[in-house]
C-alpha cells in the first residue's frame, strides 16, 4: 500500500503536522512524528467532514440546533447569503479543518469546543475550501435561530500566541461573513479572507471569541464577549492576537468587540491598530508560555547566582577588630561553622562557635578558605600619632630620669638626697609626697625623676610599650664597684637606647675607690670622659649630699646633646607612672606629660579606662591647673585605676573617650578570652591525666599596685615543670564581675590581696564556680597556691561561702575571751563553720567559729537579718566593725 509521510499529508491538508498527527492518533494511526509514514488511505479517512472528526460528538438539542463538543473545532462555513454563522464542518469536503497546529496537541487545549449548529443551512457548504477559524465566546450566540456558538475552554491554548498564527487565521479566506458573527455579517469579510490559501479550521484551544453577529445578533453575544474578557483574559488575547493580522486585512469587525455589535463595523479600523497593541501587550503579559519561560529563566538565573557565586577580591577581606567568634567567621566566609571548627581541631584547638578567635588565628583560618583578614581596630594612639608636631611648635622639654643600680648601692638615698636638696634649697614648699615621679628644679632649669628606681620598673614600663626616660642614672657604689644588677642595668638602658650617665656613689666612704669602678664600667663600654671616652661620670655622696648639683647639671647637659623637645599647644597625651585606689578620691593616677599640655576638665582615655581630670596636684602636694611636658602629674577622676606604663590621651569629647575606652575593654576582654579559654577544663584534666603540661591560670587583684605586683611575681616563681602558673590578669581594685567571668572562661582561681571581691561578683563567682582566695599575707597566697597546684595533681579543697556577719558588739566573757556580737547582713553562719575576720577588707584572721549562740542558747546556725554571738577559735581580737565571713571547705577534684 502507498504510503504517505506525516508532513506530506498536513501539507496536504494544510495543516501542520503535529495537528495531522494528533488527528492521525484520534483515528487510531499511530504516527510519531512528522516523518512517520501513514498509508494514504488513511489520508481519506483525514479528509472526511469534519463533523466526522474524532472526538465530535453531535447532540441535537432541539430540532434545528445540534450541540456538537469537538477536539478539534471544525471548520465553519457559512453561507454568506444566508449571513448566517454557520458551522459547516460537516459538508467541507476538503475539510479544512484546524490550521493552527500547536493547538491540536497540546492536550491542555481547550479541546472540547461546544458547538451548537443551527441547522438552517444544510447544504449551504463552502463555498471556499477554508473556513475562518473563528474561535468564540463560550457563551452561545444567538444569530436569529442559527447560531454556530462554540465554546472554547478558557484556558485556552497555553499554546504560544504565535504571531505567525494569527496571520495565518488572517489569511484564511471566509466567504462574506461565517465564522464569527460580529464579523461574518460584515461582508468585507469574505473578501479580505478569501486570500487565504490554507483552509483553516477553527481550532478550539486557539480560537478566538467568536461573536455574534454585530448587529443582527441578539445582545447576548456581547454580554459573552464581556464575560469572556473578564473572566478568562489570558484566552481572549491569545485568540484575539491571532485573528488581530487577519482582522487587519478587513475583518475590521473584531476589533470592538469589547464594544459591542453596533459600535464595530465603523470603529474597527481605527480601533485596530491600537487594540492590536494592547492585545500584543496582553498577551506579553498574559501568555503564560511566556511566563513560563521568563519565570524559568528566571530560576535559572538564579541557580546560577547560588551555584557560581564567587565574592569579588574586596569581599575576600574579612575586617575584623581584634577578635572574631568562630561562628562570626565562617558566616563571613560563607562556610558552615562546624567546617570551621574543623579546620580549628587540625590546629590543636578545641573551640565552639562562639570562641573569640585572635586575629592572627583569624588569619591561618581565613587564608585556608582563600581569605584574608584586615584588622580595623581603632587604635586611637596611631590616630593620636598621625599629625607629626611642626618644628616650630616644638619647645625644649625637661628631661625624664631614671636612677638604676645595685640593690644597697644608694639609688633611693640618691634620689631622696636629690629631691631634699631641692626643696631645701628654697623651692615651693609644702609636703613631700610619693606621686612616682617629682621634679627639681636648677637655675631655673626643671628635670623630672621617676621615683622607682630599680631596672624592674624600667624594664616593666618598656615592655609595656612606654617609652618614657630620656637619662638613666646609673648608680655604683664606689665601695663596691659593678654588680650584677649593675650590668643588667647597663644591658636594659642599652636596649633601650638611653644615655647612661654613671653616678659614683658613697663616695664619703673611706673604703671608696671610684677610679676602681670607672676602670670596671671601662669593659661595658663606659669609658669616663677624663679617660678620653664619652661617658659622663660624676662622684656623688647621697648621705654627705655631696656633687650632687654637678649630677644635676651634667643630666641638663646631656638634655641639650639631647634636643629634647615636645608641642605644648595640644590635648595632652602622656604615661601613666602609678596609679592607686584611694579610699577617699577613687582611682589617682600619676601622669607623665610627654607632649602637649594636661587641663584640668580635659577628658581623657587611658588604657581600658575613661575620664575627666577633675583635678591634678603635684609631689609637693600642691594643685596644679595645667602640666606641660615632662611634667609630673596625680590626677584625679579617672573611672578606674590604670596601669603603670598605659597611654594616657586627652580628648575634647566625653562621648569618644568613653567609647573609646569601651571598645578597649571589649577588646582586653576579648583578647584574653581568646587567648585563655582555648582549653576547656574537660581538655585540662584530660591533659593532666595524659600527663602534658599543666597550667594555673591566676588572676591577682590588690589594694595597690605595690602589691599587685608582688603577688603577680611571687606566684610567677612558683611554675614549675610539671605545673606552669599563668598570671593571666592582674590589677588595683575590688573583685569585679569582668574578673569572674575572664576566671570562668579560663578555668582560673582569683587571688584578692586586701580586696573583697563585689556582691555581685561574688554570686555570679558562685554561680559560675570560680575559687576566689583572699589575702593579706604575701606568704599565705603563695603557700595556698602552692597547695592548690598540688591539687592539680589530686583531689583538692574548694571554698564555699557561706555569709556576713557584722560585729556590732564585743562582749568580754571570763574564761572564754572575747564574743562578737553580730548581726547577720547575708546568707548564715555555721557553727563550728570555718570563719575569716575582715577588718577594712583586709583579712585578719582565719579559722573556726568556735562557739555561736542566739541569745543564750547554742545554734547550729544564724540566717539573714538574726543576731547572734560568735565566739572565734583562740581569737579574741574582735572589734566592732569587723566583719566576719563564714565560709566551708569542699573537697573537690581537679577543679580549681
Ligand atoms: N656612706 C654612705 N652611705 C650611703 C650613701 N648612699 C646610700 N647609703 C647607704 O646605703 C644603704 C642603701 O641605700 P639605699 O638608698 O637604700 O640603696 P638602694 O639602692 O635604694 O637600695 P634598694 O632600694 O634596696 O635597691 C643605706 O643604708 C644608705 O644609708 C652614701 O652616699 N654614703
Amino acid at each position: 500500500m502507498t504510503k504517505i509521510r506525516v508532513s506530506s499529508l498536513a501539507e496536504q491538508l494544510g495543516l501542520e503536522s503535529r495537528e495531522v498527527i494528533t488527528r492521525l492518533r484520534e483515528i487510531g494511526v499511530d504516527a510519531k512524528t512528522a516523518t512517520s509514514m501513514v498509508d494514504e488511505d488513511v489520508v481519506k479517512k483525514l479528509s472526511v467532514p469534519q463533523s466526522k472528526d474524532s472526538g465530535t460528538e453531535e447532540v441535537r438539542v432541539t430540532t434545528n440546533i445540534i450541540r456538537r463538543r469537538a477536539k478539534a473545532a471544525p471548520a465553519v462555513e457559512e453561507t454568506p447569503e444566508v449571513m448566517v454563522v454557520h458551522e459547516a464542518p460537516v459538508e467541507v469536503p476538503p475539510t479544512p479543518v484546524v490550521s493552527a497546529p500547536p493547538a491540536q496537541p497540546a492536550p491542555s487545549a481547550p479541546v472540547e469546543s461546544e458547538v451548537v449548529v443551527a441547522k438552517v443551512a444544510p447544504a449551504p457548504v463552502i463555498q471556499e475550501p477554508s473556513a475562518p477559524v473563528v474561535v468564540d465566546i463560550p457563551q452561545p450566540v444567538v444569530a436569529k435561530e442559527e447560531l454556530v456558538v462554540e465554546k472554547p475552554k478558557p484556558a485556552v491554548e497555553p499554546v504560544k500566541a504565535n504571531p505567525n498564527q494569527a496571520r495565518i487565521l488572517g489569511r484564511m479566506e471566509i466567504p462574506g461573513v461565517t465564522t464569527r458573527p460580529t464579523r461574518v455579517v460584515t461582508k468585507e469579510s469574505p473578501a479580505t479572507t478569501s486570500q487565504t490559501q490554507r483552509p483553516a479550521a477553527p481550532r478550539p484551544d486557539q480560537q478566538a471569541q467568536r461573536r455574534p453577529a454585530p448587529a443582527s445578533t441578539s445582545p447576548e453575544p456581547d454580554r459573552s464577549r464581556m464575560k469572556q474578557v473578564q473572566i478568562a483574559p489570558a484566552a481572549p488575547p491569545a485568540a484575539d492576537d491571532r485573528r488581530k493580522p487577519g482582522g487587519g486585512k478587513g475583518n475590521g469587525g473584531y476589533a470592538d468587540a469589547n464594544k459591542g455589535k453596533k459600535g464595530a463595523p465603523p470603529a474597527k479600523k481605527k480601533e485596530q491598530p491600537r487594540k492590536n497593541e494592547i492585545l500584543e501587550k496582553r498577551e506579553r503579559v498574559f501568555d503564560p508560555v511566556y511566563k513560563g519561560k521568563k519565570k524559568g529563566k528566571e530560576r535559572a538565573v538564579e541557580t546560577r547566582k547560588t551555584e557560581i557565586t564567587v565574592p569579588k577580591a574586596i569581599k575576600r577581606i574579612i575586617k575584623i577588630t581584634e577578635t572574631i567568634s568562630v561562628g562570626e567567621l565562617a558566616k563571613r566566609m560563607g562556610i558552615k561553622a562546624t567546617d570551621l571548627i574543623k579546620s580549628l581541631m587540625k590546629m590543636g584547638m578545641m573551640v565552639t562557635i562562639n570562641h573569640a578567635l585572635d586575629f592572627d588565628t583569624a588569619v591561618i583560618l581565613a587564608s585556608e578558605y582563600g581569605y584574608e583578614v584586615e584588622n580595623v581596630a581603632v587604635d586611637l594612639d596611631e590616630i593620636h600619632e598621625s599629625a607629626p608636631d611642626a618644628p616650630e611648635t616644638l619647645i625644649k622639654r625637661p628631661p625624664v630620669v631614671t636612677i638604676m643600680g645595685h640593690v644597697d648601692h644608694g639609688k633611693t638615698s640618691l634620689l631622696d638626697a636629690i629631691r631634699e636638696a631641692n626643696v631645701i634649697a628654697g623651692e615651693a614648699g609644702g609636703i613631700t609626697q610619693h606621686i612616682g615621679a617629682y621634679d627639681v628644679e636648677l637655675d631655673g632649669r626643671k628635670i623630672t625623676f621617676l621615683d622607682t628606681p630599680g631596672h624592674e620598673a624600667f624594664t616593666a614600663m618598656r615592655a609595656r610599650g612606654a617609652k618614657v626616660t630620656d637619662i638613666v642614672i646609673l648608680v655604683v657604689a664606689a665601695d663596691d664597684g659593678v654588680m650584677p644588677q649593675t650590668r643588667e642595668a647597663i644591658n636594659h638602658s642599652k636596649a633601650a637606647g638611653v644615655p647612661i650617665i654613671v653616678a659614683i656613689n658613697k663616695i664619703d666612704k673611706p673604703d671608696a675607690r671610684a677610679e676602681r669602678v670607672k676602670q670596671e664600667l671601662m669593659e661595658f663600654g663606659l669609658v669616663a670622659s677624663e679617660w678620653g671616652g664619652d661617658a659622663t661620670m660624676v662622684e656623688v655622696s647621697a648621705k654627705k649630699r655631696l656633687n650632687l648639683e654637678e649630677l644635676l647639671e651634667m643630666i641638663l647637659l646631656q638634655a641639650d646633646v639631647m634636643e629634647l623637645k615636645a608641642n605644648p599647644d595640644k590635648l595632652a597625651k602622656g604615661t601613666i607612672v602609678e596609679a592607686k585606689l584611694d579610699r577617699g578620691r577613687g582611682p589617682v593616677a600619676t601622669v607623665l606629660v610627654q607632649e602637649g599640655t594636661l587641663k584640668t576638665g580635659d577628658f581623657c582615655v587611658v588604657g581600658i579606662h575613661s575620664g575627666r581630670v577633675r583635678a591634678m596636684q603635684n609631689d609637693r602636694g600642691e594643685k596644679v591647673l595645667e602640666a606641660g611636658p615632662s611634667r609630673p602629674v596625680e590626677v584625679i577622676g579617672l573611672s578606674g585605676v590604670p596601669d603603670a606604663g598605659d597611654v594616657f590621651v586627652s580628648l575634647k569629647d566625653e562621648k569618644q573617650a568613653k567609647e573609646i575606652a569601651t571598645l578597649r575593654q571589649i577588646k582586653q576582654r576579648e583578647a584574653e578570652l581568646a587567648k585563655h579559654s582555648k582549653i576547656t577544663l574537660e581538655d585540662l584534666y584530660k591533659q593532666i591525666q595524659s600527663g602534658e603540661v599543666k597550667d594555673l591560670n591566676v588572676i591577682v587583684k590588690g589594694d595597690v599596685q605595690g602589691s599587685v605586683e608582688a603577688v603577680g611575681e611571687s606566684l610567677r616563681k612558683l611554675s614549675t615543670d610539671a605545673v606552669r602558673l599563668n598570671v593571666i590578669h592582674s590589677g588595683v581594685g575590688a573583685i569585679t564581675e569582668t574578673d569572674v567571668n575572664l576566671a570562668a572562661a579560663s578555668n582560673t582561681i582569683i587571688i584578692g590581696f586586701s580586696v573583697r571581691p563585689e556582691v555581685k561578683a561574688q554570686l555570679m563567682a558562685e554561680k559560675e564556680g570560680v575559687d576566689i582566695r583572699l589575702y593579706s599575707i604575701i606568704y599565705d597566697a603563695v603557700e595556698d597556691v602552692k597547695k592548690a597546684m598540688e591539687g592539680l595533681l589530686a583531689p583538692t579543697l574548694r571554698e564555699k561561702y557561706l555569709g556576713r556577719a557584722e560585729i556590732r558588739e564585743v562582749f568580754s566573757v571570763p574564761k572564754i575571751g572575747n564574743i562578737a556580737g553580730c548581726y547577720v547582713l547575708d546568707g548564715k553562719m555555721v557553727r563550728n563553720g570555718q570563719a575569716r575576720l575582715l577588718r577594712d577588707n583586709v583579712v585578719v584572721y582565719e579559722g573556726k567559729l568556735s562557739s555561736l549562740r542566739r541569745i543564750k542558747d547554742d545554734v547550729k546556725e544564724v540566717a539573714t537579718g538574726y543576731e547572734c554571738g560568735i565566739g572565734l577559735e583562740n581569737y579574741n581580737d574582735v572589734k566592732i566593725g569587723d566583719l566576719i565571713e563564714a565560709f566551708e571547705i569542699e573537697k573537690i577534684a581537679t577543679k580549681l
